[in-house]
């Protein structure tokens, strides 16, 4: 790479700032509504709500179970403001405290429960949902290829169902266009190596999850992939991100579709049988950090596949959350990934490279939150 750009920190960013002015904030009311917290936890949860305002960034108490590792990674933060520090750090920090607050980790009764559940769970049950179900009927009938490209856009499309992102926005955002679309190459690169590793790092669980795993099930169908191997979070992140339980529930409420969805929620739970999809939750997904320190086995596994990254959380991590030109070549901030990589995401960050300049003068006049809005999409792939 010539040259690295500067890494985004918050207050630099009214988007970043906002997140933590707004979004945070309004998060942890929902969930206070949500639970019968008690008082412990409720104070805690105000604290981090306040703090995240107007107050500085403190450590994680030594008692929490990995206390050692976030005292390294913070080191040089604690103390300052959030919005001081590197938004992606800070935002990762911030749900790692989050779950602190809610005693996740603690042996007790809220140990391992998913504080976002209830929405993920609304959102499963909700009628975008049900209509997408339907849906794969019709779908069905499509030749492989037109088949292919519709589930192809449906998964992208589907990382707009961003819970995290409606807490502020309101509800669906309008779909407007794609600012990036190598999905001709990305096909091409599955047909070139038909029957290897397709490893999907997910990002959100409910509808997003459900047409994930129904573009798997057409990967492995048409022989595309011998294996899928599906990457999703340890524990809750990023308030809808997927969990080992929430692809469980996408498969039972497919199983529960008849028709083609519940027969799609049977070819997967037969390919699980026999390892042909394979579900993973590795520890970095929820670290603080950018792809370019992703630990050796995690390079190495995902080095001999063919690695699709959704959504806008994965795609920061990929080219790094800094303030790229947007011209800048995906391909050449991409290079020190070790395989071959796509990355399917809604634009919901000020990060994006891989435009053309006049593409970029033209999206800015429009006058539009293009960037961060959720409007616009990409698809793009290296090498
Ligand atoms: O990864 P996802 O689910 O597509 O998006 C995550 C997100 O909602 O969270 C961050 C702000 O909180 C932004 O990067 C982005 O808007």
């Amino acid at each position: 790479m010539s040259q690295q750009a500067p890494v985004i920190i918050s207050s630099e960013s009214p988007f970043a700032s906002d997140v933590f002015a707004k979004r945070h904030p309004a998060l942890i009311e929902r969930l206070t509504g949500a639970w019968p917290f008690g008082p412990g936890q409720r104070k805690a949860l105000s604290e981090l709500a306040e703090e995240g305002v107007h107050g500085v960034i403190r450590p994680l108490p030594d008692s929490a179970v990995d206390a050692q590792l976030w005292h390294e990674w913070g080191s040089a933060y604690y103390g300052r403001r959030w919005v001081e520090v590197p938004f992606l750090w800070a935002e990762s920090f911030f749900y790692r405290r989050l779950l602190e607050a809610a005693s996740f980790f603690e042996p007790g009764p809220w140990q391992g429960v998913d504080l976002f559940a209830p929405f993920k769970q609304a959102e499963l049950a909700g009628e975008v949902v049900s209509a997408e179900i339907a849906a794969l009927d019709d779908v069905a009938d499509l030749a492989d290829d037109e088949r292919g490209q519709a589930l192809l856009l449906s998964s992208l499309w589907g990382n707009r169902a961003d819970l995290a992102l409606q807490i502020t926005s309101g509800r669906y955002v309008q779909a407007s266009g794609l600012v990036a679309d190598d999905s001709e190459r990305l096909w091409k690169l599955l047909l070139s190596a038909p029957g290897g590793t397709v490893a999907l790092v997910a990002d959100n669980a409910g509808s997003e999850m459900l047409a994930d795993l129904v573009l798997i099930d057409h990967l492995l169908a048409c022989g595309l992939a011998g294996k899928v191997v599906l990457h999703v979070k340890p524990a809750p992140y990023y308030v809808s991100d997927a969990t080992p339980v929430d692809v469980a529930d996408c498969l039972r409420a497919l199983l529960h579709g008849k028709g083609e969805a519940q027969a799609i929620s049977e070819r997967l739970h037969a390919a699980a049988a026999v390892g042909r999809l394979q579900v993973r939750a590795d520890a970095f997904w929820c670290s603080p950090f950018d792809f370019t320190v992703m630990p050796q086995s995690l390079r190495d596994e995902l080095g001999s596949a063919v690695t699709i990254f959704k959504g806008d959380l994965n795609y920061r991590r990929l080219v790094g959350d800094r303030w790229w030109d947007p011209a800048t070549p995906f391909a050449e901030v991409t290079n020190y990934f070790p395989g071959r990589t796509a990355a399917l995401r809604t634009l919901k960050s000020d990060v994006v490279v891989g435009l053309q300049t006049q593409q970029v003068g033209d999206l800015d006049q429009a006058g539009t939150s293009w960037r961060t809005s959720g409007t616009h999409a990409l698809i793009q792939v290296h090498p």
